[in-house]
Parts: C-alpha cells; structure tokens; sequence
C-alpha cells in the first residue's frame, strides 16, 4: 500500500511540474486532430464505474446499427479497485494516440485511499474546459421550462489541486489553485464559445468576497477577457446566489464560466432542473485531446447491473463526440432518435418516471435511427 502511494505521490509531483511548466508558458503543444484511417476513427473508450458497463454497451448498440463509422478501444479500469494503476498509464496511451476519448465515470473512494482517477486523467492530458449544456428536452417533466444555460467549468486547478496536508493533528490545510495562465484560457473559451454558438452572455461565477485573491484572480481575470468580446454581454455573480438563482430563474443565465467545484456543483443543480443526470451530456475539451462524458459525473453503483440506468447522457455525450469528428450527419441522426424515444415515443427509464429497461430504451432509439 505504501509503495502504491508513495508511486501515486510521484506521479503527482510530476503531473503537477509539467502543468504548471504549461501554466507558464514553457510548454508549446500541437494542435493535432483526431486519427482517421481508412474513413475510420479510433476512439478510447473507459466504460467506468457503475453503470458504465450497461451505458457504454448502449452507446456500442447503437453505433452499431447506424453504422457509425468508429472503433472503440475500450479500457475496463475501476476505481474499485487499487489494481488499475497500469490499466491507467494504457488508457492515457491510447487516449495520448487517438486524441478522443468516450467515458463514463470511475469511481473515487471518499476520505481515503487513492486520488480521483477521473481528475488525473484530466490534468494529465491538460484537458481543460468542461462543457454541460442543460436544456429541457420536450415532453420531459421539469422543475422549469425554456432552460437552456451551458456550464464552462474550469477542470485542471481550483479545488482540485489535490494539495492538502494536516499541518498539525486536528489541522489541514487544502489549497486551491486559482492561476491567471489558466484562467484566462477558461475565460476564453468561454466568451469563444458564446461567440461560435450565437449565445448573448457570460456569467462568471466566484466566491471573490471571501476568498479575495483566489477568486478575486479568477473575477479579475474574466472580466479582462470580457472586455475583449464587446458583442457579449456579461456578469457575474457570487456562487451562492447564483445556486439560488438557478432553482429560481434559471431561464436568465445563458453561458456560465466557473472554477472547478463550482462546475461541479452547478451541474449538479443544472442536471437537478431538467430531469436528472440521466439526460445531460458533457464534453472536456483541450488544445490536443477530448474526452467525452455525462455532464453530471456519477457513478450510480446503487442501480449498477439492474438494467436500469438511462444511457442517453452518454449517447448524447457520444453526439457531441462525433460533432467533434466532425461526423454530423451521424450525429443528426442519433441526437434526433433518442430525441424522439424520449419525448414523442415516452420511452423512459425509471429515473425519469419510466419502467422501461437500459436495453428497451436503447431499442427504442435503434428503432428510430
Ligand atoms: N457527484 C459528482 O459530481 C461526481 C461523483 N463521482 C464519483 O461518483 C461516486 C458517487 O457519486 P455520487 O455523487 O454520490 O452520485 P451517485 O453515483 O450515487 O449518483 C446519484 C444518483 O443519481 C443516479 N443516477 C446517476 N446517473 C444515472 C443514470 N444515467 N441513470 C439513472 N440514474 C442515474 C444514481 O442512481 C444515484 O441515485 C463518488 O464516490 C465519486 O467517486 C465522480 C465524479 C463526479
Ligand atoms: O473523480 C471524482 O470522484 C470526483 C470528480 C468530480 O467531482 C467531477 O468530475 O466532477
């Protein structure tokens, strides 16, 4: 076990190096495409935890049958279990290869034992911007209708820094990095991607009254880049309220930019306002590699193997992918059959108040392509 985390704590060190080296500027990467062989992507799949298993096989069904023109390699690591260290370094290899990457989400044991493998994977491969769109899909019962915001979460620094320590028994500290490099990046992205999707305005959210500096950076920073977009509006709005203003209104909020725990919790609220975090799908862009997964990261053992879990966070998760591969007749044509399956057919799991199965639901879609 010791030899485990003293490995674990290399590791960190040196992602953590190599991060800030790019934080800085020191490291210049290519921009390079995915690989397409023969009118064929490769792509990595890593089912996940949970319900990964039955989702990803979903996902495989029904690429199938539309005769998608992708191949997965697939990688079956656990965050169960402390053995998935190699299996880890293989998946980044092919991920470091195929530059896409479809993935559900693994497990992290809570209080002890290993660093959060998701979080790993992200900061290793500098994948920097997470993307979760909650929009109401018709026919589907919500708190709230007309919601349609995107969440642009910050995924490699903040609160995720894994950087903590007991400095005396019954004291620990536990450091957020906020940088300006990064968050400029974030703050970019998302003002360009209100731009290249015809949206109107950024909200950046922040804890900047108390926690001055690291949030005041992050404020700071947004605002700067904002003045840069002059055709998007822009505001901003401490974390608190804006988690009581999306309970309440959340039909003013457009694209949010936020730092990592913040992404994290919002989209747990986003997901919470349109139906679950069945049906949001996510994406985590960087400058060379992406990977796709469920925009409400959750790992639902409680129903694992049952048959149960509704895929089309994934599905939808793989649209966005193939969009990114630019193959958007295919995206189309599945985006539109779970679209149908849901709210004209009404074939639902049981998280949206359905009885149907995980496999019923995905014939349903098959049936529709
Ligand atoms: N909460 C989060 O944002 C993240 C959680 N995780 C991992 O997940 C583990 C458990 O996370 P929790 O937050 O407790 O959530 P959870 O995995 O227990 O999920 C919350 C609830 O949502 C349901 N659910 C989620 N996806 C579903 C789907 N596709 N179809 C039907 N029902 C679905 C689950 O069955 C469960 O009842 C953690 O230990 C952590 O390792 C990982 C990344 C982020
Ligand atoms: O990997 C984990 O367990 C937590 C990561 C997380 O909160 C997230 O991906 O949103």
């Amino acid at each position: 076990m010791f030899g485990r985390l003293a490995r674990q704590t290399t590791t960190v060190k040196q992602v953590a190096s190599r991060l800030s080296a790019r934080a800085m500027g020191t490291v210049v990467e290519d921009s390079v495409g995915p690989k397409c062989y023969g009118g064929t992507y490769t792509v990595t799949l890593i089912p996940g935890d949970g319900i990964g298993q039955e989702t990803a096989t979903s996902v495989k069904t029904v690429f199938d049958a539309a005769k998608v023109p992708v191949q997965f390699e697939q990688f079956d690591l656990s965050g169960f279990t402390s053995e998935s260290d190699n299996l880890m370094q293989e998946a980044l290899a092919s991920l470091r290869r195929n530059k896409v990457g479809l993935k559900g989400i693994l497990y992290t044991p809570i209080r002890k034992g290993h660093s959060s493998f998701n979080v790993a994977m992200r900061k290793e491969l500098d994948i920097y911007a997470s993307v979760a769109h909650c929009k109401n899909i018709p026919g589907i019962d919500a708190r709230h209708k007309n919601v349609d915001f995107v969440i642009i979460r910050e995924n490699t620094e903040g609160e995720y820094s894994g950087l903590e320590h007991q400095s005396f028994p019954g004291v620990v500290e536990s450091l957020k990095i906020i940088t300006r490099p990064k968050t400029e990046r974030i703050a970019r992205y998302a003002f360009d991607y209100a731009l290249r999707n015809n949206r109107k305005k950024v909200t950046i959210v922040h804890k900047a009254n108390i926690m001055k500096l690291a949030d005041g950076l992050f404020l700071n920073t947004c605002r700067a880049v904002a003045r840069e977009y002059p055709s998007i509006q822009y505001n901003d709005m401490i974390v608190d309220n804006t988690a009581m203003q999306l309970v309440s209104k959340p039909q003013q909020f457009d694209v949010m930019v936020m730092p990592n725990l913040y992404g994290s919790i919002v989209s747990n609220i986003g997901a919470g306002l349109i139906g679950g975090p069945g049906i949001v799908p996510g994406a985590n862009y960087g400058r060379e590699f992406a990977i796709f997964e469920p925009g409400s990261r959750h790992v639902a053992k409680d129903i694992q193997g049952r048959n149960t879990a509704n895929p089309s966070s994934l599905i939808l998760s793989s649209v966005m992918m193939l969009r990114h591969l630019q193959l958007n007749e295919h995206a189309d044509q599945i985006e539109k059959a779970v679209n149908k399956t849901l709210s004209v057919d009404g074939v639902r799991t049981p998280d949206l108040g359905g009885s149907q199965s995980t496999t019923e639901f995905t014939k349903a879609v098959i049936r529709n392509l």
